[in-house]
């Protein structure tokens, strides 16, 4: 790579990305939720809910976690509420991902049940639609993860979940999640469904010390002993938990722009977590977290560490190179993945 010119916009999004960490409804561009919005008004106009462009202005980032977890309850389940609906969501998000230069994608998501759907139905709605994007989309390979949401469910139903990822491997779900919000639920009851899942060859990925109410030495030690592949955010580690997590290279899921807007880290970008990960042997992928409410692709994300972290057209290809090591489909993609890497390495300059 030529690394006197700088890392800009064209470099970042013509660059083989990988996307880990992205939950699909806070993925949900504003404009896609606005056309859903319109439809389902039109269809009834006493359909009671408020326009998403109005309810989340373009150019608003900066939402906690408390306005942040309610705008799922409030607007956007409200309107992937039917089949019809997912699907379409399902592919605008598919869609936003491929043209932002993302060549392989697993998407996460909570398989919900609502009225008049089955968690069945959900899963197959998501991998139908996935199935179709793969055959018409040869450039962006995508799978799923279930997770598991920690503010609602037992243990029974982790189970289930664990269940529908190990019977649909075979149509692409590649791993199970813990997430929801971080300062409910009691992580420990999941043992034994992330046990099942370990031992049917699903990977693990979990959200990990997000707010100082989900990072107590107990939780982080019982997440542990999930034996997760991967971890998410990883912001309120214990020096002593830095350490394990080094000596055992896991991977890390990192969200630059979610955690400063949020306010889930002090300070800014500068003051982001990558700046002490960045130097250890974990792989790192930066992810978007949910790019409908932080309005910042995967390109962005590398620009931003590019820049506030001063890194190189070479650094950032040699981050996507090791962060294929995290990707949960078979060597296949790997190796797919760090090729192209490779022949965008010697044609980008040139072009
Ligand atoms: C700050 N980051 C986060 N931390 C924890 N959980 C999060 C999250 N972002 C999203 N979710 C979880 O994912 C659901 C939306 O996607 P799905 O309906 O599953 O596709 C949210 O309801 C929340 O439970």
């Amino acid at each position: 790579m030529d690394d006197s010119k700088p890392v800009d916009q064209r470099f970042t999004k013509a660059l083989p990305k990988i996307e880990l960490h992205a939950h699909l409804s806070g993925s949900i561009s504003r404009q896609c939720l606005h056309e859903i919005w319109k439809r389902k008004k039109e269809q009834n106009p006493n359909f009671d809910v408020e326009d998403p462009l109005v309810l989340m202005p373009p150019g608003k980032v900066d939402y906690t976690l408390e306005t942040f977890f309610s705008t799922f309850s409030k607007l956007t389940y409200q309107l992937c509420n039917d089949l019809d609906n997912l699907v379409y969501a399902t592919n605008s998000v598919l869609e936003d991902f491929l043209g932002d230069g993302v060549v392989y994608l697993e998407l996460r998501t909570i398989p919900r049940a609502s009225p008049g759907i089955t968690r069945e139905q959900y899963i197959n709605s998501v991998l139908d639609t996935m199935e179709k994007f793969r055959n018409k989309t040869k450039r962006m390979s995508v799978f799923l993860i279930l997770a598991i949401d920690r503010g609602s469910m037992t243990a029974a139903e982790a189970d289930e979940i664990v269940n529908l990822a190990i019977e649909n491997k075979s149509r692409g779900v590649v791993g199970v999640d813990i997430c929801g919000n971080p300062t409910k639920g009691d992580v420990s009851i999941y043992k034994e469904p992330f046990a099942k899942a370990k031992a049917n060859g699903l990977g693990i990925t979990l959200h990990f010390a997000e707010t100082t109410a989900s990072a107590s030495a107990s939780e982080l030690s019982t997440l542990l002993s999930f034996q997760p592949d991967r971890l998410g955010h990883v912001i309120h580690v214990p020096d002593a938990i830095k350490k394990e997590i080094a000596r055992r290279k896991l991977s890390l899921e990192l969200c630059i722009s979610c955690n400063v807007h949020a306010k889930m880290i002090n300070g800014g970008f500068l003051n982001h977590h990558f700046g002490y990960w960045r130097h250890e042997h974990c792989p790192i992928a930066l992810c978007t977290d949910d790019v409908g409410f932080f309005c910042s692709p995967v390109s962005n994300e590398y620009l931003l560490a590019a820049q506030h972290f001063g890194l190189s057209r070479t650094d950032l290809l040699d981050m996507c190179i090791k962060s294929a090591e995290a990707i949960f489909a078979s060597e296949y993609y790997k190796g797919r993945i760090q090729g192209m890497l490779e022949v965008f390495a010697t044609r980008f300059d040139s072009a």
